[in-house]
C-alpha cells in the first residue's frame, strides 16, 4: 500500500510531483496556513509531513497522529519542532542546512549595510518629500569596512557572513559560540573567539545568528544591548525571541544602540509597535533564504528527505538520525 503524507503548505509543483510518484499525497491550496487543529485533522493516517517553519509540531501532535513517522521541514531553524518528543517517539526529523546559507549571509549583510548606512530611512525621507538639502551630517551613519564584526553564533551561515566581513570589507572579525572553533577555521577567517560579553562590547556591528532555544530565548535583553558600543549596529537574522525587543526599541529610542536591522520577529507576522515607529530600524519580513534558487533548493531538499525517510533509505540531511531505520 501507498504511504500517505501531507504537504502542509504551498510547495513548488516539483515537490508535488517527486512526493506524488511515491506516495499519496494530500496537499493544502493556495496560501492556506493550517491552523493547529487544522494540522492535526489533515495529519490523521499520515506517514509523513512536509512542513515549513510556520508549522509546530508538539508532543500533543505527536500523540494526536500515532502514525506519523517522518516530519521533514523546509528550514533549517527546527525551534518550531519539539526534537525531544519526536526522537522518542522514533519520529524522523529533517531540516535544510547549507542549501540556504550563502543566501541567508547576503541578507544579513544586507541588513547590516542598510541599518549601518540608514538606507531606509533616507529612502523613507525621499519618498516622503523630506529630502530638502545636503548636510554635512546628513544621514551620516557609521562605516562598515574596516571596522568590527561581531557574531553571535558563528555556525554555517555565521560564517559566511564573516567570510563577507572579513574578505569584502576588510573587517575584524570577532566571535562567540557556546564552543570554540577548530583553529584552522578560526586561522582562515582571520576570527578571533571571545567570551559573550567581550563581544558585545567590541563589535561596531553584531549579526545575531544562533539557533532560537530555552536558552537563547531573550539573550539579547537590556543587561547584554547595555554593554554595546551606543555606535553600534544589531543584526538578527536568527529567531525573533532571541532579542528582547522592548529593551532593543528602549535603546535605539534613547541613542543607547545606533541602529539595527531585523529580518525575524518574537510574533511575527505581527511586529512589535515600538519597532515600527523608530527611524533606526531597517525591517524586513522573514526574507533571509528568499530567493528563487534557494527556495527551490530548500524545498526539494525536503521533499528528498521525506521520499528517503518513508522508503527505507537514508535522508540526506536528519536531525535525529538515531531513529533509522523507521
Ligand atoms: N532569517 C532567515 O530567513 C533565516 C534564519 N536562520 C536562522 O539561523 C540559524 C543558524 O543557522 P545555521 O548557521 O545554519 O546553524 P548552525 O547550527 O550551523 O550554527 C549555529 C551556531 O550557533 C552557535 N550557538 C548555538 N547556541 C548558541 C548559544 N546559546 N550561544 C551562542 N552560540 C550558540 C553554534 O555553536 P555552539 O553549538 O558551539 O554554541 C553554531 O556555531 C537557524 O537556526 C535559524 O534560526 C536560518 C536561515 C534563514
Ligand atoms: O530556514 C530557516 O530557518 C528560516 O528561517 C527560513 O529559511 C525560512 O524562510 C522559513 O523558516 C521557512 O520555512
Amino acid at each position: 500500500m501507498r504511504k500517505k503524507v501531507l504537504v502542509a503548505r504551498r510547495a513548488p509543483a516539483a515537490v508535488i510531483e517527486k512526493l506524488s510518484a511515491q506516495f499519496d499525497v494530500d496537499a493544502v491550496d493556495g496560501a492556506t496556513v493550517l491552523t493547529p487543529a487544522e494540522l492535526r485533522e489533515r495529519l490523521q493516517g499520515k506517514d509523513g509531513v512536509y512542513i515549513t517553519g510556520t508549522e509546530r509540531i508538539t508532543a500533543e501532535l505527536l500523540d494526536a497522529c500515532p502514525q506519523l513517522r517522518a516530519v521533514c521541514t523546509m528550514s533549517v531553524g527546527y525551534n518550531h519542532i519539539d526534537l525531544a518528543a519526536c526522537t522518542a517517539r522514533r519520529v524522523l526529523v529533517t531540516n535544510t542546512p547549507d542549501v540556504l546559507t550563502e543566501t541567508t549571509a547576503d541578507l544579513g549583510f544586507a541588513l547590516l549595510m542598510a541599518a549601518a548606512r540608514r538606507m531606509s530611512e533616507g529612502e523613507r525621507m525621499l519618498r516622503d518629500g523630506q529630502w530638502k538639502s545636503w548636510a554635512w551630517d546628513f544621514l551620516a551613519g557609521a562605516d562598515v569596512h574596516g571596522t568590527t564584526l561581531g557574531i553571535l553564533g558563528m555556525g554555517r551561515i555565521g560564517q559566511a557572513i564573516a567570510r563577507r566581513g572579513r574578505f569584502g570589507f576588510g573587517m575584524r572579525v570577532v566571535y562567540h559560540n557556546r564552543s570554540r572553533l577548530p583553529a584552522q577555521i578560526e586561522t582562515e577567517l582571520a576570527a578571533r573567539f571571545l567570551s559573550k560579553d567581550e563581544l558585545l562590547a567590541v563589535a561596531d556591528h553584531l549579526v545575531l545568528v544562533l539557533p532560537y532555544s530555552a536558552e537563547s530565548h531573550h539573550c539579547m535583553a537590556a543587561p547584554e544591548l547595555a554593554r554595546m558600543k551606543p555606535t553600534a549596529t544589531l543584526v538578527n537574522i536568527a529567531r525573533g525571541g532571541i532579542v528582547d525587543e522592548n529593551a532593543l526599541a528602549a535603546a535605539l529610542r534613547e541613542g543607547r544602540l545606533a541602529a539595527a536591522g531585523l529580518d525575524v520577529f518574537e510574533g511575527e507576522p505581527q511586529v512589535n509597535p515600538a519597532l515600527l515607529t523608530l527611524p533606526n530600524v531597517v525591517l524586513t519580513p522573514h526574507i533571509g533564504s528568499a530567493t528563487m534558487p534557494t527556495r527551490l533548493a530548500m524545498a526539494g531538499l525536503a521533499a528528498d528527505n521525506l521520499v528517503a525517510a518513508l522508503t527505507g533509505a537514508t535522508p540526506p540531511t536528519p536531525l535525529n538520525p538515531e531513529v533509522l531505520p523507521l
